[in-house]
């Protein structure tokens, strides 16, 4: 009989989870966000000669272009200067912003000063140590120019290498799927289907070209602007049957396929590790990078209490992908065959495609915005401006009355014209600009009465005469012995004011203002005007 005293052993279950757990609850104790930075490459103790004392005519190199297309040519760009000092990258771009770093190098968003856009930079960290390096780091820049265009890849553009180091140019995406996860803990399984069908039509690419990536994991994923899943980072990447194939590394462990350890290197090994991919990016989970969850994993064994959310056909594909034995592993044509795929990428294509269409009319849009833009400033606004340019210069110019001359010119235009010079002195005033081109255009005159002095007898008036055509002399408005203005078309008020025009009469009573006629406002006639100069001149003669 058991002693009462003594305790019962609590019965210990095994967890269903077993050794899994979720992301978000790592983040909620306090925890790093990222638990794998890339192990650096191991540090020598004493670093060799050639990095020491650097070869100058290296160090010193004049960028050249890496293309597999044949043997590296100098590059060039209207903004690089090939007798600065600064190097290409400087020249050329304008860093924005550092996007991330990793065992390769630092990676920087920058604007591209040839064409304004938007681009990511990867530079390598470390000069070439050596010859081998050179080419293995350069292989990655090959691999991508070799890869056709296709919007599940990110887009390469081009690549150089300068003092020793490998600079990348590719397509600006918002973030890798790695931060995308860290941040996002609870995807929707209608997004997980998408980044599926995404990634398989980008894998299906690579293959399709002989290519295997062998380093499918978030952190090698980027995520669009508009939410689109492309397959980036080609360090890794093999060409199928050829004999590098053999040298072939292994990727992160925490994404590997089994055979891989025993050296069985296909296009198996990337369903696979997008198979975890997906699981983790499903279920939020944090996958194990060794011990007894990394080998349940990898023996078909997907914790039941993770993916009980998900949909029968999600958690089936994703259990297909991470078949342990890669034979009986589906190809990634295989899995774009299934139905519940293809609606799903047929769903995407579509979205894709609708939103081409926006972008293309938006860029439409904006093109022609551009050009009516230019065209109104480069075409009308000038005929515009030549066409309104006497008035406009007539109105600027009694705004800023100070430009002007008011000084009675005798040698007035009316005697170019042939009119005599006693036709002035009868009366008809000549207030000449003081510009050599108002000079010669002496048919037009303005009077900005604001700047004449008034004799007390003269209340001041603002009528402005803009005439530009020479009058006979009885018709003339400024003559003398008139006070009626024979109004010619060329007679027009040229600037408001305060007072509100009223109809004259003329001697013979009939009002002589009509529209767009000359204004003078009583008491300050023509006669009065001449009045003025003529007191001007008396006194200037009395001084
Ligand atoms: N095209 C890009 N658009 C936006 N961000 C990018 C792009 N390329 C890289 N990054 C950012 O820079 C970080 C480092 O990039 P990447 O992983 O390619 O560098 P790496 O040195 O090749 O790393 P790895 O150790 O995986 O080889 C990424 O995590 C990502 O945040």
């Amino acid at each position: 009989m058991a002693n009462p005293g003594t305790p019962r052993p609590v019965p210990h279950f095994f967890s269903e989870e077993g050794p899994f757990s979720q992301k978000k609850y790592r983040l909620a104790n306090g925890n790093t966000p990222r638990d794998s930075q890339p192990p650096r490459p191991p540090a020598k103790s004493v670093p060799p000669v050639s990095r020491v004392f650097i070869n100058s005519k290296l160090a010193f190199q004049r960028p050249q272009s890496v293309s597999f297309r044949g043997p590296d040519s100098l590059i060039s760009s209207p903004h690089y200067d090939a007798g600065s000092k600064e190097l290409f990258f400087d020249q050329c771009f304008g860093i924005v912003d550092k996007l991330g770093e990793g065992s390769f190098g630092e990676v920087f968003k920058v604007r591209s000063k040839e064409d304004g856009k938007l681009y990511a930079v990867k530079r390598s960290r470390e000069r070439f140590r050596g010859e081998y390096d050179r080419k293995r780091k350069i292989g990655e820049a090959y691999r991508l120019e070799k890869l056709r265009r296709h919007p599940n890849c990110v887009q390469f553009f081009k690549a150089w290498e300068e003092r020793q180091h490998l600079y990348i140019q590719t397509e600006l995406c918002q973030c890798s799927l790695e931060q995308y996860l860290e941040q996002q803990h609870d995807i929707p399984e209608e997004t997980v289907w998408n980044f599926l069908v995404d990634l398989l039509s980008g894998l299906k690419h690579l293959h399709d070209h002989r290519l295997i990536h062998l380093d499918i994991k978030p952190d090698n994923i980027f995520v669009s602007n508009d939410g689109v899943c492309k397959i980036g980072d080609f360090g890794l990447v093999v060409e199928m049957e050829k004999e590098e194939v053999s040298d072939a590394q292994e990727g992160d462990p925490k994404y590997i396929a089994p055979e891989l350890l025993e050296g069985h290197f296909g296009p198996h090994a990337d369903v696979f590790s997008l198979g975890v991919t997906i699981l983790e990016a499903a279920c939020d989970l944090e996958l194990p990078r060794n011990g007894v969850g990394w080998q349940q994993l990898r023996q078909g064994m997907i914790p039941a209490a993770f993916t009980a959310g998900l949909s029968h056909d999600l958690r089936n594909i994703i259990q297909l992908m991470m078949h342990p034995d890669y034979v009986q592993r589906p190809s990634v044509a295989d899995i774009l065959a299934m139905p519940e795929v293809r609606k799903v990428l047929w769903r995407r294509r579509r979205q894709q495609a609708v939103r081409f269409v926006q972008g293309a009319m938006l860029s439409m849009y904006s093109f022609m915005t551009t050009l009516f833009h230019t065209m109104y400033l480069t075409i009308l606004l000038p005929v515009k401006a030549i066409k309104g340019q006497p008035e406009e210069r007539q109105r600027e110019r009694c705004r800023h009355p100070t430009d002007w001359d008011y000084s009675y010119s005798e040698d007035d235009a009316f005697e170019s014209e042939g009119h005599s010079k006693d036709s002035a002195e009868s009366g008809v005033a000549n207030l000449s600009l003081s510009t050599d081109e108002e000079l010669e255009r002496p048919r037009q005159f303005i009077i900005c009465p604001s700047e004449v002095r008034f004799t007390p007898d003269v209340r001041p008036a603002t009528p402005i005469l803009h005439h530009s055509s020479p009058m006979p002399r009885s018709s003339s408005p400024l003559h003398g012995n008139h006070t009626q203005a024979h109004l010619s078309p060329n007679l027009s008020l040229v600037t408001s004011h305060p007072y509100t025009p009223t109809s004259h009469s003329d001697s013979s009573g009939s009002s002589f203002l009509e529209e767009g006629a000359v204004l003078i406002r009583s008491g300050i006639g023509p006669k009065n005007l001449m009045n003025i100069f003529d007191d001007a001149a008396c006194s200037d003669d009395d001084d």
